[in-house]
């Protein structure tokens, strides 16, 4: 894999977090259209801080603000009110010179590509690079690295209209990269893509995260991008972030209703209301359980610890930030009292445990 340059080789996740490279602040921004008389409030006072080199998931249901959110951090557009703090600097306050010097430490990535189909690949990746002047030979020879990077070299001289989606996701990616930007946004880039492309694009962004220090601020509608790929995440609707934390967190414990929908693609949290009907509601329970908790002998140890009968009704296992979290579904029946003491003993042994809702 080629080095991307000198100053990124520099610069490493932990050098960066006391200062202000890669930092993105919300302050208290709103953004309001107006069109005629019509006015949208697309975003209304959002509050949210990306730390350098992280990955920074902002996932909401189509109309939550999210484009918008993305579009502030360039300079795309300006808020109504409150700032946009990148890298420490009110990119709002800019125009101009500035602002295009600005847009420089930033770059981005698109749902669909956004390539000029009847260019080669190596010109497409080398534009900005000729927007800011530098002569084609140097332009080139820059984007012919980044596309070693993304794995492209062997499309360097085919035209971006004869790749598939995942390719031109790549290429895409390399163009982000070409002035080796502090930030790096994505706009819902997987989202047209396949699940096994989708993976390998996941991949090549957490690995320039890892590798370059790259901070990461991701919009997505799918709570598996928000799984696969971030450390942080904030839910929006309807132009408010209604809940913010860790990944990890965020599954165990969702606190919002949307929230708790998002989880749910991923990890289903019910049982079909066929199954419900024939079930008493005494007993049945959901469990969460984190890493080592997976491993232990639970329902054994229910049934010849406490003489409580165990029907195991769902049980899943995924990674969530290289945690193993599993979840079950069981019913246990027996005495009240037993029932009792089985709650009180799984309350011990596991991260989480709720009554299924019925
Ligand atoms: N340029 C604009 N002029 C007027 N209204 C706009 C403009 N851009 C966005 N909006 C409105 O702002 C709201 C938020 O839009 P935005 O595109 O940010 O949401 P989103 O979460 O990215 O949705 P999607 O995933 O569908 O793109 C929507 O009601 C949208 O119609």
């Amino acid at each position: 894999m080629v080095q991307l340059s000198s100053r990124q080789q520099s610069v490493s996740t932990q050098a960066r977090a006391g200062s202000d490279e890669g930092r993105i602040v919300f302050e208290g921004v709103s953004k309001t259209f107006t069109r005629g008389v019509a006015q949208t409030a697309a975003l209304r006072g959002v509050q949210l801080e990306v730390a350098p080199g992280s990955i920074f998931g902002v996932i909401g249901y189509s109309g939550a603000g999210k484009s918008t959110l993305i579009r502030l951090v360039n300079g795309l557009e300006k808020p109504t009110s409150g700032r946009v703090l990148v890298d420490g600097i009110d990119i709002g306050a800019l125009s101009g010179r500035g602002l295009r010097d600005a847009q420089k430490r930033t770059g981005m990535i698109f749902q669909q590509f956004n390539l000029l189909e009847t260019v080669r690949v190596r010109d497409n990746v080398a534009m900005p690079l000729r927007l800011d002047g530098i002569s084609q030979a140097a332009a080139r020879t820059r984007a012919d690295e980044v596309l070693d990077f993304v794995g492209l070299s062997a499309k360097a001289d085919s035209f971006a209209g004869e790749l598939s989606g995942g390719q031109k996701q790549r290429v895409g990616i390399a163009r982000a990269l070409v002035r080796n930007p502090r930030i790096l946004l994505s706009d819902e880039a997987t989202s047209a893509l396949d699940p096994t492309t989708t993976t390998q694009i996941i991949d090549l962004l957490r690995s320039i995260n890892r590798e370059y220090g790259t901070t990461i601020l991701v919009v997505t509608h799918e709570m598996d991008v928000i799984k696969d790929l971030a450390d942080e995440v904030a839910v929006m609707a309807d132009g408010e972030v209604v809940e913010q934390g860790s990944v990890l967190d965020t599954f165990l414990h969702p606190r919002t209703a949307i929230t708790r929908d998002f989880v749910t693609t991923v990890v289903p949290q019910g049982l079909p209301d066929r199954v419900l009907a024939h079930l008493g509601g005494e007993g049945l329970w959901r469990l969460l359980l984190v890493d080592d908790e997976v491993t232990q002998p639970l329902i054994s140890d229910l049934i010849t610890g406490l003489g409580v009968s165990v029907n195991m009704l769902h049980a899943d296992m995924t990674e969530i930030q290289e945690h193993t979290v599993g979840q079950m579904i069981i019913k246990v029946t027996g005495p009240a009292e037993k029932v009792t003491a089985a709650r009180a003993f799984l309350a011990e042994r596991v991260v989480h445990i709720e009554e299924v809702a019925q």
